[in-house]
């Protein structure tokens, strides 16, 4: 193997990171324990010493994102990938594979198997389930086809769950799948708790103080503006409203008001961001380990602290990353913060509109897209990507633009909302999303379209700082010498997310040893997770990795790889063998 590395080094033993030191109980009785020193490189191996003709797999010790060390089986047998990257990456290569991450809401549209299946095997990186809507049970039932279509059939579909969160929202019109409301008619909008005689023209809201918060003249949106409606009258619980701007009105939408032009935000703006029914869902979701928690109506970055001490409190491996929603004016006065405390954020565009003019929201994305780059967490845009595709085979072409410029904003991911929970082509919506991202990203590499954006230091330990100069230096080294792929070997997934960070030409093959990191790399722009079991040996590694992947046709002889660890400080640049 034609090999050129540079090394980084720090000065002791002690500084040098990522280096676990077992506890003394840990090693199996047939194992010691080599500690390897040489004047440049300072490494822990376990190795064999058994005399046994059937000797138990060879194991690693690893540790997991801080939380205490536990023990992987390397086995030097396996590598997992996802069935529906490997297939791409054989049939198309590394060069066109899609860098952009794809998140579909499942609803009534897509929540069996086969439909779920048909989502995966269309480039779904991540299912996410809204518990405004639906049950426990429904929820349960929809992660657990996910789960097993995993499995059983190879796909690595993360789960997140997205909060209610304390919006006020109309309810579920009695089973009836929407109403129409016309111009200049009145509708009641009461919080009175009807059973099946509600009156005609009459809807139900979840905010108790709703009645007391309206007054006369105020504007009422549903849906940020879908629909228009004037308050005429309030009577004791009753708010009338005539209808300004006609539309459907569908089960549970969004409520906001507005006065002399401005959001009115009274009482409801104290409403707790999560909710005492959003903190029996995080318990739900604790308890069904889903990948992530998206976190409605972030108004502080205190919330997002909060839920993550709680999380680590009950999650044994405190693995669910926790993603801020934008969705409100005190998200963007907090922006910096919030997002700094969270491990990803989502441009909810659906309710920004409503809270926001609808033309500050492109504005808004793009400082969204921008911090979170600049603070190293993935974000996701949502809503409305697609939305004619609800009753449309083909999206208009301002959609298209949309998605395009959402790629070339150069966001982790795009989400389907409505589009796939309940429209009537989820597949197709699917197929516009990763074809107009894997032909944008096309562009923008080919135009060599590479941005001047400044990426500040995010790490504050000189190890960290180190960790990012390598992930910087081998992604820029990367577009110079035009190498095939980036190879990343991450324990946390942290440097897998640098190198991410530093969007470049080539895709980014992460190997990490848990299976929920490799789930939750699925949400970074350009990752490829693969599970593997390595060990502290990089050379051993980069052996081991080039034989498996040429076993399965995934990469081939001649192949220009560089390689970065986060436990060896290092480049490697060098020819597949
Ligand atoms: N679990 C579900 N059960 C029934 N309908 C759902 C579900 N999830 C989503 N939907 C439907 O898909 C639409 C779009 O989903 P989403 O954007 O997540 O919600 P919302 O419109 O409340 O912001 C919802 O308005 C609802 O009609
Ligand atoms: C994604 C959003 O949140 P939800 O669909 O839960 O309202 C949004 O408002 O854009
Ligand atoms: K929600
Ligand atoms: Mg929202």
């Amino acid at each position: 193997m034609s090999s050129q590395s540079l090394h980084f080094f720090t000065p002791s033993s002690t500084a040098c990171p990522n280096i676990t030191f077992p506890k003394p109980s840990l090693p199996a009785p047939n194992r010691r324990l080599a500690f390897a020193s040489s004047p440049r490189t300072f490494s822990i191996r376990a190795v064999s010493e058994s005399s046994d003709p059937n000797p138990a797999p060879p194991q690693v010790v690893v540790s997991d994102n801080g939380a205490g060390s536990r023990v992987v089986a390397a086995d030097s047998s396996s590598i997992e990938v996802d069935k529906v990257t490997e297939a791409e990456l054989k049939e198309n290569g590394f060069r066109s594979s899609r860098r952009t991450k794809l998140v579909c809401t499942i609803g009534p549209a897509t929540c069996g198997s086969e439909q779920l299946e048909a989502l995966a095997v269309g480039g779904m990186n991540v299912a996410r389930i809204n518990m405004c809507h639906g049950t426990r049970e429904w929820h349960k039932r929809v992660i657990e086809r996910v789960r097993r279509l995993n499995e059983v059939k190879g796909y690595a579909v993360a789960i997140m769950m997205d909060t209610e969160g304390s919006e006020i929202h109309m309810g579920d019109l009695g089973g009836a799948p929407s109403a129409k409301a016309e111009d200049g008619e009145v509708w009641t909008f009461s919080v009175r708790a009807y059973d099946a005689n509600r009156p005609e023209r009459t809807i139900t809201v979840n905010y108790d103080g709703f009645a007391e918060d309206v007054k006369v003249g105020d504007e009422l949106l549903v849906d940020g503006g879908m629909v228009r409606f004037e308050v005429i009258e309030k009577f004791g619980p009753d708010v009338k409203c005539m209808c300004t701007d006609p539309g459907l009105l569908l089960p549970r939408a969004n409520l906001t008001f507005w006065r002399d032009g401005s959001l009115v935000r009274e009482r409801n703006a104290m409403l707790p961001t999560i909710s005492s029914k959003d903190w029996l869902d995080i318990d739900f979701g604790l308890a069904e380990s889903v990948d992530f928690i998206a976190v409605s109506f972030v108004k502080s970055a205190e919330v997002i602290n909060h839920l993550k001490s709680y999380i680590a409190a009950r999650s044994r491996d405190n693995d669910i990353s926790v993603i801020a929603k934008i969705e409100s004016i005190d998200s963007l006065k907090n922006l910096e913060e919030i997002i700094q405390a969270s491990d990803g954020a989502m441009v909810a565009r659906g309710d920004l509109g409503a809270q926001i003019p609808l033309e500050q929201v492109p504005a808004a994305q793009q400082r969204i897209v921008q911090v979170c780059r600049q603070l190293n967490k993935p974000v996701i845009v949502a809503s409305q990507l697609l939305e004619s595709m609800i009753e449309y085979p083909t999206p208009t072409r301002a959609e298209v633009a949309d998605v395009s410029e959402a790629v070339r904003q150069r966001s982790d991911a795009l989400m389907l909302s409505g589009e796939s929970a309940m429209g009537q082509f989820p597949d197709k919506a699917l197929t516009v999303l990763r074809s107009v991202s894997v032909r944008i990203e096309k562009w923008w590499r080919d135009g060599k379209h590479h941005e001047a954006m400044e990426l500040p230091a995010v790490g504050s330990s000189f190890s960290d700082r180190i960790s990012e100069e390598i992930c910087t230096s081998a992604a820029k080294m990367a577009n110079n010498l035009e190498v095939d792929a980036l190879f990343v070997y991450t324990k946390t997934g942290h440097m897998a997310s640098l190198l991410s960070r530093c969007r470049p030409d080539c895709p980014i093959f992460a190997f990490t040893t848990s299976t929920s990191v490799r789930r939750r790399l699925n949400l970074q722009w350009g990752l490829i997770p693969f599970r593997l079991g390595f060990s502290d040996d990089m050379e051993n590694n980069l052996n081991r990795t080039f034989s498996l992947l040429k076993a399965r046709g995934m990469i081939k002889s001649g192949d220009l790889v560089i390689a970065v660890s986060d436990m060896l400080q290092s480049i490697q640049v060098m020819n597949v063998p």
